[in-house]
């Protein structure tokens, strides 16, 4: 099954620049993972907002939320998931792999 996440990072005021660094590091590497497992399909960013779309395939809805809980900025982000079906005029039943 499909799912788009919209993630909207909300850091503290207080946070340094250096504990901000840190975290972004951290998330690329678990991010990159997530990627060559074939969990997360794609990312995009928002444009002038620090907030992502982005893809995933999972098969079971637990996991999904350990997949995003396991995000290092996990508790600086607001996380909305919509599950996506077949849409009719999709002229591709994988769009990924076309890609
Ligand atoms: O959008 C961001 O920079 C935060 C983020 C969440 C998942 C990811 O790879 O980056």
């Amino acid at each position: 099954m499909l799912f788009v996440a919209r993630m909207d990072v909300v850091f503290p005021e207080s946070m340094t620049d250096e504990t901000k660094a840190d975290f972004q590091v951290k998330e690329k590497a678990y991010s990159a993972d997530l990627q060559e497992r074939g969990i997360m399909k794609g990312i995009w960013r928002i444009v002038g907002e620090y907030s992502n779309i982005s893809i995933y395939e999972v098969d079971d809805l637990d996991f999904l939320h350990a997949t995003f809980q396991g995000f290092p900025m996990f508790a600086y982000m607001n996380v909305k998931v919509t599950p996506l079906a077949k849409h009719p005029n999709a002229t591709t039943d994988d769009f990924f792999r076309q890609l």
